[in-house]
């Protein structure tokens, strides 16, 4: 994990890395703080433009704006640009929380408001906090952590329950039915577990599943 011999040296610094870690949480709060409702869409870095879960996600981004909802992606290339595209054209609020990779792209052209984090760990805190709901599209190993952290943090009750939708219903449904015939079947999960997760290719009723959990806001 961490390659340095010098134990040291090594706890000088893990010391110091905790300051940069406060520092990338209270620029967070601070960005985030005055955001209107908003929903987290995850997806993969990897899909096309032309793709069909990118158009997708650009249909999502446009209906979720013009429900008054912002859009929070991880401010990269593929699904998540799609999404923010599609908040930014239909005239609503965009949000990127980009991650320092090694082969770093920046954050997309349709980001209005971004943040760059280095810790994967605060970046999912603001995706949590500042989403009353979260929309996973078809995806790989970073989007599935994104899934299964929001679904453990809604199961294990250390957040209030919001909904957790996924769209894509065949790419997710070898995942669904292990889900139920491994998981559940072997009591790793229970039967109401299974309805943590909602499934629709539907854009109109995403939204509307969102919309009838959300919080009624108090007027400004
Ligand atoms: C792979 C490439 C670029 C990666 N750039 C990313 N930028 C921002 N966020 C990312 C990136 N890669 C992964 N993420 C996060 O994980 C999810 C997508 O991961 P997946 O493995 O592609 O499913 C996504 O929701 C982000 O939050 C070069 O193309």
């Amino acid at each position: 994990m961490l390659d340095s011999h010098h134990r040291g040296e090594w706890k000088t610094k893990d010391a110091w890395r905790a300051l940069r870690i406060l520092s990338e949480f209270v620029e967070g709060f601070d960005t985030l703080a005055d955001l209107p409702p908003a929903v987290s869409v995850f997806g993969s870095a990897r899909s096309r433009p032309e793709s069909a879960e990118c158009e997708l996600a650009t249909r999502l981004g446009a209906a979720l704006a013009e429900a008054g909802y912002a859009v929070i992606t991880g401010g990269g290339p593929g699904v998540m640009e799609a999404a923010n595209r599609g908040a930014t054209e239909a005239g609503g609020m965009s949000v990127g929380l980009g991650i320092e990779l090694p082969f770093e792209q920046g954050l997309n052209d349709w980001v209005d408001v971004g943040i760059d984090f280095r810790y994967f760990f605060v970046r999912k805190t603001m995706f949590v906090k500042y989403a009353q709901a979260f929309v996973v599209l078809p995806g790989g190993f970073g989007t599935l952590d994104e899934l299964f952290e929001a679904i453990t943090l809604v199961q294990t009750r250390k957040v209030t329950r919001f909904p957790v939708i996924l769209m894509g219903v065949d790419y997710w449904s070898g995942l669904l039915d292990w889900i139920k015939q491994r998981m559940l079947d072997d009591g790793k999960i229970s039967e109401a577990d299974l309805d943590l997760i909602r499934v629709t290719d539907d854009v109109a009723e995403a939204v509307r599943i969102i919309v009838e959990a959300s919080p009624a806001q108090e007027p400004s």
